[in-house]
């Protein structure tokens, strides 16, 4: 099966309220694709959608081609981790990945598979009710892995997880879409999808804002600019000013340069004979893309207090 997601013009209105107007985008395969934006952007209600949890007004959002409800054996299909509270806490961890198995008619040997890829083997034996949040967003994910599916919908995988466990995501993540699956992820932090996402559908009031790839973005929120140390910073900014660069003090032995590359600025400070500690090409983090992205986005402004009343 073809690994994508296809969501087209999904509307969907509960009462009064505009859940879905017109969402559109593409999960393709071999990527994390982060769709993240505000609470009530729409993110679950696109997800239970897909799944088939949920019925749009309009649209459609197909799974390789297929709509989740005419896919036969669907966790061979799409794996899909959106609660991880909803477990029985008097199973255990291992008996609930059986039970799901056997249910879907896969092969039994895979759930020990799905435990010693998500690190869960030494509690796979103790009742859910005693697992932290962390443990149960790996099994979570363990349950969406049963069916080695093309395509993961992971709906806020990063939540309760600690610094360690957020690393180990993050690497667990880019291992399964280098394996060539289409991988959707909705997060709050972009912090958490730092090198992991490679594409980024961001969502405001039920409709995509921005579709770009992650390194596109990263490339122009960072900009031209090298940061340059040196305790010769007056000769420093003549020889970069005389090449064309716009020079500015940042404190006393560092200076912002632009319009230069950074091997150029090497280059010219060498044939000058000027001395230097840095020489850097600036690289923004995903979050500070993030934030210049949606700065003039009114779907991200919070609404006035007068306005709110
Ligand atoms: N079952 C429901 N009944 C009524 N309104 C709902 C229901 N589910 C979602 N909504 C509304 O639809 C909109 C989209 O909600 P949704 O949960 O999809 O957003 P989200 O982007 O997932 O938000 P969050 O980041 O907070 O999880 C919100 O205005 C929400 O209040």
């Amino acid at each position: 099966m073809e690994a994508t997601v296809e969501v087209t013009g999904l509307r969907k209105r509960y009462g009064p309220a505009v859940a879905l107007d017109g969402m559109t985008f593409t999960v393709a395969p071999g990527l994390v694709t982060a769709f993240v934006g505000p609470n009530g952007a729409g993110k679950s209600t696109t997800m239970r959608v897909i799944l088939g949890l949920d019925r749009a007004d309009e649209g459609s959002a197909l799974v390789g081609g297929r709509w989740y409800r005419d896919l036969r054996q669907p966790l061979r299909h799409l794996g899909a981790l959106l609660d991880p509270a909803a477990l029985h806490p008097a199973r255990r961890g291992r008996d609930h990945l059986l039970w799901l198995a056997r249910s879907q008619a896969l092969p039994t040997g895979r759930v020990d598979e799905v435990l010693r890829l998500t690190g869960l083997e030494s509690a796979a034996r103790r009742r859910t009710g005693g697992y932290s949040l962390g443990m149960r967003q790996r099994l979570g994910i363990a349950a969406a892995l049963l069916g080695d599916p093309p395509v993961l919908i992971l709906d806020e995988p990063f939540n309760g997880l600690d610094p360690e466990g957020i690393v180990w995501m993050r690497g667990f993540l880019r291992a399964l879409a280098a394996e060539g699956r289409a991988i959707l992820v909705s997060s709050h932090l972009m912090s958490e999808l730092q090198d992991t996402a490679g594409h980024l559908v961001v969502v405001g009031r039920g409709r995509v804002v921005a579709d770009t790839g992650v390194a596109e973005l990263i490339a122009a929120a960072s900009g031209d600019r090298v940061t340059l140390r040196t305790v010769e910073r007056t000769e420093a900014m003549t020889v970069l000013a005389g090449a064309g660069a716009t020079v500015t003090v940042t404190d006393r032995e560092t200076l912002t340069v632009s319009g230069l590359p950074a091997g150029r600025v090497v280059a010219l400070l060498n044939e000058a004979g000027l001395p230097f500690s840095e020489v850097s090409a600036h690289r923004a983090t995903l979050e500070e893309a993030y934030m210049e992205l949606t700065r003039d986005a009114v779907e991200f402004r919070a609404p006035r207090p007068e306005a709110a009343r």
